[in-house]
């Protein structure tokens, strides 16, 4: 006899076949805070844009049930991952919390995967990306970042004034050693899971100075030789916007990454220095027209898709020889 499908899930893999190698989108969530709001987001744009692939969540132990729960109501995978502590330094991170973000790296672990775009859960897609898992394996595929921000202030870059997104605007200065390598933002990245380079990078890790952003900088440095600009509208770092607009066409944008000091939609309250400009409340409204869509709740597309499946459940169930209760009339 046929197994019972009993989960939406197992309904669907019954009827589609796996399409071809083993992807995923990856976030990462640490804390008890409202982070998960961004995930769930996050989910939900995936789902808009009709992504063929699943969102794992790496989440740190301290991620509540009641989140969880969630997340996987909105048909995350979830992956409990280990917190990864950097050498212990003296180093003034850009934000104190990012002394987190080094768990960021478990996720090179994922070998079940054979290709993961990473999204941070303040990022929102909003068109699909999809084509970006098909560009070649074994580069390191991310968006340049922008060091014009007080977040920087600390870097010889912000001090002279020089920023890589507009090279000419201020030449960098000899006297200050090389020009600084092309220097990605790590909210968005496509990579290849790896046992040995995972093992690599905690090891590299743990003989390398701790400095300003972290898992960024260290990233930075680890992948410079694989490391393949890809153009700002697959990450939009939201400072971009009054930096260097010359640089960015907001209708060709596909990813937004609300990481600019009080743009976080789901704790925006247009106070901070920027929040009040039309294009940032545009793109914190359609942040939250995603987020509060039910028709995206993954509840509500799986029955659609349980509906598609019935036929072919009946035929599975038929052609087993197991009557079909759901339409006999009742005994009573
Ligand atoms: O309390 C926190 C802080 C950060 N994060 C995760 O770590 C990522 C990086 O932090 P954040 O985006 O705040 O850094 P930014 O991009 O703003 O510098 C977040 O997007 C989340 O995925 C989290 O889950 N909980
Ligand atoms: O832990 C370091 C973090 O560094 C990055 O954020 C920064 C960086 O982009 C600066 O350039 C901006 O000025 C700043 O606003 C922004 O927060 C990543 O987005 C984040 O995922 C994480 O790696
Ligand atoms: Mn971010």
């Amino acid at each position: 006899m046929a197994p019972a499908i009993t989960t939406p899930t197992a309904a669907i893999a019954a009827t589609k076949p796996p399409s071809g190698p083993n992807r995923a989108y990856v976030t990462f969530l640490a804390g008890a805070g409202d982070y998960w709001k961004g995930v769930v987001g996050l989910a939900k744009g995936l789902r808009k844009v009709k992504s063929k692939y699943p969102l794992v969540v790496a989440m740190l132990p301290d991620v509540p049930e009641e989140h969880r729960r969630i997340l996987i109501s909105q048909g995350c995978v979830l992956r409990e991952i280990e917190p990864v502590h950097p050498p212990p330094n003296q180093t003034q991170f850009a934000m104190a919390y990012y002394v987190i973000n080094y768990s960021k790296l478990r996720i090179w672990e994922f070998v079940e995967y054979s290709k993961m775009i990473y999204l941070d859960g303040d990022i929102q897609v909003f068109e699909n990306i999809d084509h970006l898992f098909d560009y070649p394996d074994n580069y390191f595929y991310a968006v340049k970042d922008c060091f014009c921000e007080p977040t920087w202030s600390s870097s010889p870059q912000y001090k002279i004034g020089y920023c890589q997104q507009c090279p000419n605007k201020v030449q960098w200065d000899p006297k200050l050693g090389p020009r600084p390598p092309l220097y990605f933002n790590a909210g968005m990245f496509v990579y290849e899971p790896s046992l040995p380079v995972y093992h690599d990078l905690l090891k590299t890790l743990q003989i390398s100075p701790t400095t300003s952003f972290a898992e960024q900088d260290f990233l930075n440095v680890y992948f410079r030789d694989k490391y393949k600009p890809i153009p700002s509208n697959y990450n939009l770092v939201l400072a971009m916007l009054w930096r260097h607009p010359e640089n960015i066409q907001l209708d060709q944008v596909k990813v937004v990454h609300y990481c600019a000091n009080g743009s976080k939609p789901w704790r925006y309250t247009g106070k901070e220095e920027n929040m009040e400009r039309e294009d940032i409340k545009m793109l914190v409204k359609k942040w939250w027209d995603i987020y509060d869509d039910e028709s995206l709740d993954y509840k509500n597309t799986v029955v659609s898709t349980e509906a598609d499946v019935q036929p072919f459940k009946e035929a599975a169930l038929s052609e087993a020889g197991v009557p079909d209760f759901a339409t006999a009339p009742s005994a009573a």
